[in-house]
């Protein structure tokens, strides 16, 4: 079948608003319509040329919401019209990560996914014959996508698509990251670095664990009035200081913080971010994605000396199993979503979606369809 879809055809180049060819589900597979999708700081590091896993020509998007139009053979828990997110973590509830009870981080589609393929080594898209690659397995830039069974969670049916698209990835993975990696509990400090959609939603997170002192720092101040809206009790930005940000944040603190959550991407901030923790027991959250050869530093002393150093993907959600309580708790407000969404926008505008984000203008852009 015909799909409008923003193509990606080379790294660097804005995306090309086509008509592709989407092959039908095979088995264990489904046929998405997207309605709605958030576009996510991942799929610009990705459009950069900066990911390890980086391929091309693809289509992009990962933050999506939709409706099933057609399941493959053997697909049992799906059936066309219901309402879905697709999962970059799949969750197959059956291979060694998801038994384990330590992760979410199930494996069982993960080297196909990488490759940009479907888990049998092929892909379902195509322009004018030449094959395109997947996207973190969800293509969510493509009015019909093919994802597999196993990487779609089943949401409420009159779930506003236009709103929990961005439980597909951001807000998700923020909330997620303090309540099942850090596990903040009651008066706990905490300090977020990038005030984008991950360190707000992160802020969204702390308020909710009733955490003490929020601590937002960015270096665009524009970012700043939203975040005390979420919830930051205080905001600072690096450049109004001299000394290393780390060291602002263990004076304001007593010593530092109990967490500190990265959401930049940026090895010197995550140091910044691992030595605010306090002495003993702080501990920081990796949850931003570095590009290709970046490597993070710090002195093993500040290990050895109590600190820890974690990393969060999808903020430990099981997508399948949570996600869907998830999609319930914003529908009754007990998630947020209204603050992220700054920006709407067409699929033939999409690209204004990055360049909004390069200018530190936006949030969230959802793009629809319609
Ligand atoms: N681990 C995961 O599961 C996961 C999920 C989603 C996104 N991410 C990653 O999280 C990061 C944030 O994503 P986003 O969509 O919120 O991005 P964003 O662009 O919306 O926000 C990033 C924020 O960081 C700020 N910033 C940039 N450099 C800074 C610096 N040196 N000091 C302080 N602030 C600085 C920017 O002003 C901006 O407000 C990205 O690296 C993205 O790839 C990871
Ligand atoms: N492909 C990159 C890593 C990208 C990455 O870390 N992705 C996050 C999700 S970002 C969503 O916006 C993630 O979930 N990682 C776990 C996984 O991909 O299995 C690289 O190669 O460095
Ligand atoms: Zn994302
Ligand atoms: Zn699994």
């Amino acid at each position: 079948m015909k799909s409008r879809a923003a193509v990606a055809f080379a790294a660097g180049q804005p995306l090309q608003v086509v008509e592709i060819d989407v092959e039908p589900p095979r088995a264990g597979e489904v046929l998405v319509r997207i309605t709605h999708t958030g576009v996510c700081h991942t799929d610009a590091f990705t459009l950069s040329g900066e990911d390890p896993e980086g391929l091309f020509p693809v289509v992009l998007g990962h933050e999506g919401a939709g409706v099933v139009v057609e399941v493959g053979e053997g697909v049992t828990s799906l059936q066309p019209g219901d309402h879905v997110i697709p999962l970059y973590t799949a969750e197959c509830r059956e291979c060694k990560f998801c038994l384990s009870g330590k992760t979410n981080l199930c494996q069982k589609v993960r080297a196909t996914q990488g490759r940009g393929l479907m888990p049998d080594g092929t892909s379902r898209l195509s322009y004018q014959g030449r094959m395109l690659h997947h996207y973190m397995g969800t293509s969510t830039f493509s009015e019909y996508t093919v994802v597999p069974e196993i990487s779609l969670a089943k949401i409420h049916p009159e779930a506003p698509h236009e709103k929990v698209c961005l439980l597909g990835c951001g807000v998700t993975t923020g909330i997620g990251a303090v309540h099942n990696t850090a596990k903040v509990k009651p008066g706990d400090t905490v300090a977020v670095f990038g005030l984008g959609g991950i360190g707000l939603a992160v802020i969204q997170g702390a308020r909710q664990a009733r955490a003490g002192r929020v601590i937002g720092i960015d270096t665009n101040p524009g970012k700043f009035e939203l975040a005390r809206q979420m919830g930051a009790t205080d905001v600072v930005n690096p450049r109004d200081h001299a000394r290393p940000i780390q060291d602002v944040i263990v004076e304001m603190t007593d010593g530092g913080v109990d967490f500190s959550f990265e959401c930049i991407g940026n090895v010197d901030v995550m140091r910044s971010a691992l030595e605010c923790c306090h002495k003993g027991w702080g501990e920081s959250v990796i949850i931003g994605v570095a590009g290709a050869g970046q490597e993070i530093r710090t002195r093993p002393f500040q290990l050895v000396t109590g600190r820890v150093w974690r990393g969060s993907a999808f903020g430990g959600v099981k997508g399948r199993t949570q996600l869907p309580g998830m999609v319930e708790q914003a529908m009754r407000g007990e998630i947020e979503l209204d603050p992220f969404v700054t920006h709407t926008l067409p699929l033939e505008r999409i690209n204004e979606a990055f360049e909004l984000m390069h200018a530190g203008e936006s949030i969230r852009t959802v793009i629809h369809f319609d």
